[in-house]
């Protein structure tokens, strides 16, 4: 793993945007996406370049169930909001967690990843060290599925609804085995709270208990935090 430690989310933002030029300029036309509050500067740099992203895809890591495209919670909206609105892809792929056979949509999603192989994955981290919404104790084996969310998760996120009470209590994720075919990874993560969770991934050993300890095994990932985030790193 490479670390790259910055002042701040701008910064890091920026050092972002740049691999993500570099990426393009070789011929990455495959972007995994993150939501949460972890990639939104990152987003605004993509908007505010001149990059063209009319012949790229995207491929988002998970979506709530029961909530539609349209709903102001859901991951489709934004992402929309956050991106897609301003910068138009060739495609955009989200699971929907409104299908009405959720196992079918797990199964049409990894097919989806299959036919368009991840140049360049983005990631943040939960507090509990997830990635996607591969809480602690998934198997390092899983492609897409259905989440459970955890306490500490829906807790987490409900800063996005009016309660706590109305956040899902599933999500369709992109599961950890599919996550590691990315060819390049990059996670993000910013301020005190995530610090556990990075040193965790870093420093700690590869175990399910802290899902994002996998990219230890992959050998092309790059790890940008802050300061806050990486106050805890030896
Ligand atoms: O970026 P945030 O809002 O801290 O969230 C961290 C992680 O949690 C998720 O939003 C899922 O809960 C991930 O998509 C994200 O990477």
């Amino acid at each position: 793993m490479k670390v790259i430690t910055v002042k701040n989310q701008l910064e890091g933002a920026k050092i972002g945007l740049d691999i993500l030029s570099e990426k393009m300029a070789a011929g990455a036309k495959t972007f995994g996406l993150a939501t949460g509050s972890t990639p939104v500067e990152f987003y605004n740099q993509i908007i505010n370049s001149d990059l063209d992203f009319t012949d790229k895809t995207s491929i988002n890591l998970d979506e709530y169930v029961g909530l539609d495209g349209s709903d102001e919670q859901s991951y489709r909206y934004f992402m929309s909001q956050h991106l897609f609105n301003e910068k138009p892809f060739k495609a955009n792929f989200l699971p929907n967690g409104k299908a009405a056979d959720l196992d079918k949509e797990v199964k049409a999603y990894d097919e989806i990843i299959d036919a368009h192989p991840i140049d360049l994955q983005i990631l943040g981290i939960g507090q509990n060290g997830h990635i996607g919404f591969n809480e602690p104790g998934t198997s390092f084996d899983v492609t897409t599925h259905v989440v459970d969310l955890t306490q500490s998760t829906i807790k987490a996120n409900s800063r996005y609804f009016a309660n706590e009470a109305d956040v899902p209590k599933q999500a369709v994720s992109m599961g950890i085995a599919s996550i590691l075919k990315s060819k390049t990874l990059i996670l993000m993560a910013w301020g005190h709270e995530k610090a556990e969770a990075v040193k965790g991934m870093i420093e700690g050993e590869v175990t399910e208990s802290l899902p994002a300890s996998v990219l230890q095994q992959h050998d092309d990932v790059i790890v940008i935090v802050d300061e806050a985030a990486a106050s805890l790193l030896n």
